[in-house]
Order: structure tokens, then sequence, then C-alpha cells
């Protein structure tokens, strides 16, 4: 986390709850995004991980709860500055979402465009520079998404994704449907990102090794709230059978050697700072 100690919360969720009809998700939630960290959020399938990552963004109306944001209550805002603060998010989500009939650099100009208010020709430029960032070499801005591999659809989303300069980005499953080298390139990608953009970063994910990888706290959700939100060796620690199953499974195992071999855990390099 950059080495500032204690870092503070840029995004603080307190007692959240989120119901479908009868179907309770989320209850009494409580969270916090640490400035300059990177969170993985884990738990099993329907634990709501997604439904958490749309509540602070703003696309799914909390139950209940407050979402504090840069030190606003965002569910006590006006619309308009709420959508200030939201100009200051980023989002991957699941898929991508990039418009299948405009190439790369053409789907990184339409945030410029609508909400930078840039003119096309710059909008594409600095729209060229952000793919750029991402790892994607020149030629594939004239790109259609459906001529890329699925690793540079996910860098090129994330390209739009980073396109208005945020402060805090979110990733919902970034490394899925990525074969393992392609996936240990996006860990290191985001690593890399956060450090140099100085990017807080709220990252779902079901893939053990980009938490040993990537991740300085992983928080578990597990029954309808937040578990446990640490480092990585204290959540592994917790007397819970999903996390023991998770963390400490036949893939879990081989996540954490795979990087204990390495030395190269972000908790390691906190450690020594
Ligand atoms: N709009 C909705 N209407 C009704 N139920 C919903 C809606 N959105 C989510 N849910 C339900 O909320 C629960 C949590 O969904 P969510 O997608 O957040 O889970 P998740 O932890 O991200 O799961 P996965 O790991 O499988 O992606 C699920 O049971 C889902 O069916």
């Amino acid at each position: 986390m950059n080495g500032h100690k204690p870092a503070e919360p840029v995004i603080e969720v307190r007692q959240l709850s989120n119901r479908f009809g009868d179907h309770v998700v989320h209850e009494d939630l409580d969270l916090d995004l640490l400035r300059g960290e990177i969170l993985g959020v884990v738990g099993g399938s329907g634990t709501g991980k997604t439904v958490l990552l749309r509540s602070i963004v703003g696309l799914h109306t909390p139950s209940a709860g407050h979402i504090r944001v840069f030190g606003e209550d965002l569910t006590e805002l006006p619309s308009a500055k709420r959508s200030d603060i939201e100009q200051r998010f980023g989002v991957l989500f699941q898929g991508g979402a990039l418009f299948t009939s405009l190439n790369l650099q053409e789907n990184i100009a339409v945030p410029l465009i609508e909400h930078a208010g840039l003119k096309r020709p710059e909008a594409e430029q600095l729209a060229r520079m952000k793919l750029g960032l991402t790892g994607l070499p020149p030629e594939a801005a004239t790109k259609y998404p459906s001529e890329l591999s699925g690793g540079m659809v996910k860098r090129a989303s994330l390209a739009r994704a980073l396109a208005l300069d945020p402060e805090i980005l979110f990733l919902d499953e970034p490394t899925a449907g990525l074969d393992p080298i392609g996936a240990a390139a996006f860990d290191r990608l985001i690593v890399t990102l956060r450090d140099a953009l100085g990017l807080t970063v709220f990252l779902v994910t079901h893939d053990l090794d980009t938490l040993y990888a990537a991740c300085d706290r992983v928080a578990v959700l597990s029954q309808r709230r937040v578990l446990v939100a640490d480092r990585l060796d204290v959540v592994a620690a917790t007397d819970d059978d999903w996390v023991q199953d998770y963390f400490n499974g036949p893939r879990g195992r081989a996540a954490s050697q795979a990087f204990s071999a390495h030395n190269t855990h972000p908790t390691h390099r906190n450690r020594e700072q």
C-alpha cells in the first residue's frame, strides 16, 4: 500500500442490507476499502460479491445501510453530487462490455467524449495512450473486439475503465476465462497500474492465484456479511469451513506454495517497508 500506514478508508460500507423479495443477500454488512490497497473480495457463489460491487458503484440501490465514499454518504447525496463521485470510479465488468460495433480506440473514446467533453480526435489519441497503458500494441487500436483474444479484450476493457483517470478501480472477476499465463500477466498489470497511477482497487475474484499475486488484503463474504477482511495469511487461518476448503484445499495450497517460493506476495513487500 505504498508504505502509507495506517491508510485511511476511501470507502466505508456500514450495515448494508440487500434483499430481493424474501431472499436476503446482505445483512448488516460492514467493509472498508483503504486508500492505495488492492482488496480481493471472495466468497462462495451467490454470496453477493457482485451485488456489493454494484451497490457501491451506484448500479444497485441497497435495501438499507450506508456507503461513504471519500467521506461522503452516497445514500444521502443528491444525484448530481453522487454522479460527481461516481466519475472517480472505473469499473471493469465481467465480460468486459465493449461495444462490438466500435473498434478499440472508438470504444475507449466514448467516455472521453461523453463525460470529459473531448473532441473525437483528441479522445481517440488519449484512447490510444490508455490502450498502451494496459500493454496493448499500437495496431490493436483499430481492431474490433471480435478480432481479439480474450486477454486482449480484458486489457481493452481495463483501458476503458481507466479512461477518465479514476481513483478507485472496481474489477469483477478480471481473470475469469483467461489461461493461467494470461491471468498471471493480468494480475501483474493490476499491481503495476496501482503502483504507477496510485489507484485503490476493489477486486472480486474466485482466482486464488490473483489473491496471492495481487491483493494486499482479502475480504471473505459469508452468511450475508463480511466474515473477515485482513491480510491473506490471517484470512487463511480463519476458523470457517468455507475458508478452510478454499484456502487450504489442494488449489489453495498450490497457489500458496507457488507464491511463497518466489516471496512476491504484496504483504511480504509491505512487511519489509
Ligand atoms: N437483480 C436481481 N434480482 C434478484 N436476485 C438477484 C439480483 N441480482 C442478484 N441477485 C441474487 O443475489 C445473489 C447474489 O448474487 P451475486 O451475483 O452478487 O453473487 P456473487 O457472489 O457475485 O456470485 P458468483 O460468484 O457466482 O458470481 C444471488 O442469489 C443472485 O441470484
